[in-house]
């Protein structure tokens, strides 16, 4: 009897389409996140083609620095060369989607990220200068204001903070908010471009122009939370279901907004990959990245389908080829330390780094402190407890949490403040990235941060009236300086100009 041919199984035919697959990986974001994900991805035996995606000014600090990227791993600096670079196209040529605030109800206004990984809190490391997301829903558990003494009828309601949030004071018609400001700086870009292109003032050096329109099936996004809809708008249409995202970000929500304006229809979608990062990282200029402390890299495929109830992991066959690269790729580079988790676990992971980011990063940023002034301070610690009450109630309602065990143990407040006060140990010499972010008059992330909290406890009926105004507190400092810095601050007696 002749030699059978060998059977096709599943996994032969998934490695032989992963091998068929465009190995280029596509970062969209080159600050510390991207610059360390590019860096370290050039370092591994058969390295993939790296493209990195940039704007103009950036393409142009890019060949000021040499076209390379430097690691700094214990006081030695690794450069890496052999990146290609994509200036990518111009938003005119791109229908850009409405520019919102991803807060419910609120008036429709129009780069260092710090991940952290805290499955494993104590593995978090030191790092100067962050880089880098009831027992049952209202009615079945005990409600907000049963369980949180702050939570009594003098405080505004549901309804009083819909409307509050609603109203929008004439100064503000008047002046752009700082979110206007800040997407309009990113976006001047483009202004700045077609100037430069009439004048022809600007070298594009060797960079490729990214208007060929080959598709993207790897691509790695970096970029702050509110920058990223209008970051990926500009290579949407390289994208297709065969493509794979991977958001290293943080803050939650980012990706409910890129289906909402962006990949509208279910079937045609990405993958989305999402990644808790815990590495230390810190800037040193640009394309210029210290790791100061060894971490990991939580990854999860997130399901196709919107998330309603529990979250449901696709089986691997299921899986888009792309995505298999991806998570192959990232968890072959040692330096990433990657772990790949189902979606319930990784979303549990996103959920604890929220919680220690909706404390640390506001309170620090109003504060103007380290993250190590939240420490032995009985003031802070009740206004923490408060905070973690509202933020514990939210998580434990959630729907996609509502058939994972011991969920109510996970997010117990007394367990997130426990790990609350480890981060903030061991980032207390930090500068957290919100209180950077709010020192440079830049956005923060504050929308995807307590903004994500009051806006799903507002979907559960839960009114986190600590979060939101932790949150309009933040906003207001962030505009307060941008209008300083622009010298548009109203001081009784000054007379701009004379
Ligand atoms: C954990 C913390 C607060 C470290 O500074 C962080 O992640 C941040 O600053 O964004």
């Amino acid at each position: 009897m002749g030699e059978l041919p060998p059977r096709e199984t599943n996994t032969n035919r998934l490695s032989t389409m992963v091998n068929e697959l465009p190995k280029r990986i596509y970062i969209l974001g080159a600050g510390n996140l991207g610059s360390f994900a590019a860096h370290s991805l050039a370092g591994i035996p058969q390295r993939p083609p790296i493209t990195l995606l940039m704007l103009n000014r950036q393409l142009q600090r890019w060949e000021e620095h040499g076209s390379c990227i430097d690691l700094t791993t214990h006081g030695m600096t690794e450069t890496r060369r052999g990146f290609e670079v994509e200036r990518m196209r111009r938003t005119e040529d791109v229908p850009l989607p409405e520019a919102s605030s991803p807060e419910i109800d609120l008036e429709s206004s129009n780069e260092t990220v710090s991940e952290d990984h805290f499955q494993q809190p104590e593995q978090i490391a030191e790092t100067n200068t962050p880089t880098m997301g009831t027992e049952g829903p209202l009615g079945e558990g005990p409600s907000l204001k049963e369980s949180n003494p702050v939570m009594d009828s003098s405080l505004p309601q549901q309804a009083e903070v819909g409307a509050l949030t609603r109203q929008r004071s004439n100064s503000e018609e008047a002046i752009p908010s700082e979110q206007e400001r800040e997407i309009d700086s990113w976006f001047a870009e483009v202004e700045t471009e077609v100037h430069d292109q009439q004048t022809g003032k600007l070298s594009m050096g060797n960079a490729a122009d990214s208007e060929d329109d080959e598709i993207i099936y790897s691509l790695i996004v970096s970029v702050k939370a509110p920058q990223t809809v209008r970051a990926i708008q500009r290579v949407a249409h390289r994208l297709t279901q065969d493509s794979t995202i991977l958001f290293l970000q943080n803050g939650m929500g980012i990706i409910d907004e890129v289906n909402e304006k962006l990949f509208t229809d279910e079937g045609y979608r990405p993958t989305y990959i999402i990644g808790v990062v815990s590495h230390g990282l810190y800037s040193n200029g640009p394309f210029s990245v210290v790791h100061a402390g060894d971490g990991t890299m939580a990854l999860g495929v997130m399901p196709r389908m919107p998330i309603k109830e529990s979250l449901q992991p696709e089986s691997l066959s299921q899986l888009a080829t792309s995505a298999r690269y991806l998570i192959r790729t990232m968890t072959r580079t040692p330096v990433f330390v990657a772990v790949g988790f189902p979606p319930t676990d990784l979303l549990q992971q996103q959920l604890d780094k929220l919680a220690v980011n909706c404390i640390i990063n506001p309170l620090t940023a109003i504060l103007d402190c380290k993250n190590g002034a939240l420490l032995s301070n009985m003031y802070f610690t009740r206004v923490i407890r408060l905070l973690l009450a509202e933020i514990s109630i939210v998580i434990k309602s959630l729907p996609e949490l509502k058939n994972v065990p011991n969920v109510n143990m996970r997010f117990d407040t007394l367990r997130l403040e426990r790990i609350v006060f480890s981060i903030a140990k061991k980032t207390a010499g930090n500068d957290s990235s919100m209180l950077q972010d709010v020192r440079a008059g830049r956005q923060t992330e504050i929308d995807y941060i307590n903004g994500y909290i009051v806006r799903r406890g507002e979907e559960l009926g839960i009114h986190c009236v600590m979060n939101y105004m932790l949150m309009h507190l933040i906003k207001g400092k962030t505009k307060t300086k941008s209008l300083e810095q622009a010298d548009l601050l109203p001081i009784a007696g000054a007379r701009r100009g004379g």
